[in-house]
């Protein structure tokens, strides 16, 4: 079901990041949605080629020059030639959320016909707690129409606050390569009118495509990774910022949905440049899950910073030993957090760092 017009807008709370290596037509069909609200694009690749906004839109655009010159050394954290640099969007961002879209990625309709207004949608996800702590079988209980289901703990019904909102995809499915090569033509048709809280202690693979979080929740754990340009993975961005953030989240009592709202997702990237991004994760990543679930946060760890430290601390002493990527991984980790706190300092702390002048428009 769309979102009541009673969802508030939250304009000057919002911000829409977009990583890019291509012109920003897309902007035109999100026009009516997106127009409202301060859009920060992260180009990647040749910071010299011009990079089109449409007309109308209040933006901010970082290149690779700019991210160099606002972070110095600590760039060497933001990936390059990989869509992992969208992270760089959620640390200059200073609004309570963000969303972040593929510029592949374009309105959907629901079976009604209706656009969907998947920003509404992420804010309504957002606002409303999550249940991670008992499965509610008639899906999300605070949406109109629904309710927790007889047998449901009274004494769990306030939820948990919403950190992440996870939306997903028509036509063009988020497969991996190998899925792609075997299924080239399979196109996601399938509109599930659900949302759903991913119970806590599960995993879950995060898609950066179509995504929304409460950046004042969990933004320090949604780092990208260190992907593309001169490293051994790439495509495993979202899903490494994934592992993360859920187990923080599941530690601090927090809520990850996923489901509504859906995107058209219209460009499938090639399988055999995919596969060669992702084969070192394909494989890895059955030394990673389990590392993630084994990983146990101690009570001390009361921020998102505390447990990202001691997260990085953890991929350092375990997962050396998978790969030594994973040794520059964990310090790339500890250089985002050092990052994040230069460019967001606690409020009222005194700050001696420049504030980012970003080429905007
Ligand atoms: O080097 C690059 C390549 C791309 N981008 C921008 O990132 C997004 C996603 O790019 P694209 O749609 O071409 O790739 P997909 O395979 O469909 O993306 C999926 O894989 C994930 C990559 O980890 C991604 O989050 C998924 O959606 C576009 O906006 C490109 O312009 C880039 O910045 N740098
Ligand atoms: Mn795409």
């Amino acid at each position: 079901m769309a979102a009541t017009s009673s969802t508030p807008l939250l304009k000057d709370e919002l911000d829409i990041v977009i990583p890019t290596i291509r012109n920003l037509d897309f902007l035109e069909m999100w026009r009516p949605f997106f127009q409202p609200y301060h859009l920060i694009i992260v180009q990647d690749g040749d910071p010299a080629k011009v990079i089109k906004v449409p007309e109308g839109f209040d933006y901010e655009l970082y290149n690779r020059n700019d991210i160099n010159r606002i972070l110095g050394p600590k760039a060497s954290c933001i990936s390059f030639k990989d869509s992992a640099c969208r992270c760089f969007g959620y640390m200059v961002s200073k609004k309570k959320y963000i969303y972040t879209i593929d510029d592949d990625c374009f309105v959907a309709k629901d079976p009604s016909g209706k656009d969907i207004n998947a920003l509404e949608q992420h804010i309504k996800n957002l606002l409303s707690p999550s249940t991670p702590f008992f499965f509610n079988t008639l899906y999300d209980p605070y949406r109109d129409g629904a309710d927790f289901v007889r047998g449901y703990p009274f004494s769990l019904r306030e939820g948990a606050p919403t950190a992440v909102s996870h939306g997903l995809w028509l036509n063009i499915p988020d497969y991996d390569a190998p899925t792609q090569l075997v299924k080239p033509r399979e196109r996601n048709n399938r509109y599930v009118d659900a949302v759903l809280t991913i119970p806590k202690g599960t995993l879950f693979p995060m898609c950066g495509m179509n995504l929304a979080f409460d950046r004042e929740l969990i933004g320090p754990a949604m780092y990208f990774g260190l992907m593309g340009d001169g490293q051994p993975i790439g495509r495993y961005d979202d899903m490494w910022a994934g592992w993360c953030t859920k187990v923080i989240t599941d530690h601090l009592s927090l809520g990850i949905k996923t489901g509504l709202p859906y995107i058209w997702h219209s460009k499938a990237s090639n399988p055999f440049v995919n596969l060669k991004k992702e084969y070192n994760g394909i494989f890895w990543q059955e030394e990673l899950i389990p590392f993630f679930q084994s990983v146990a946060l101690p009570k001390e760890a009361t921020t998102v910073q505390k447990c990202y430290l001691e997260l990085a601390k953890q991929v350092k002493a375990k997962l050396g030993k998978v790969d030594g990527y994973f040794l520059k991984l964990a310090d790339a980790m500890v250089t985002w957090i050092e990052a994040w706190d230069e460019l967001n300092p606690p409020k009222g702390a005194l700050t001696t760092t420049k504030a980012p002048a970003p080429k905007s428009k």
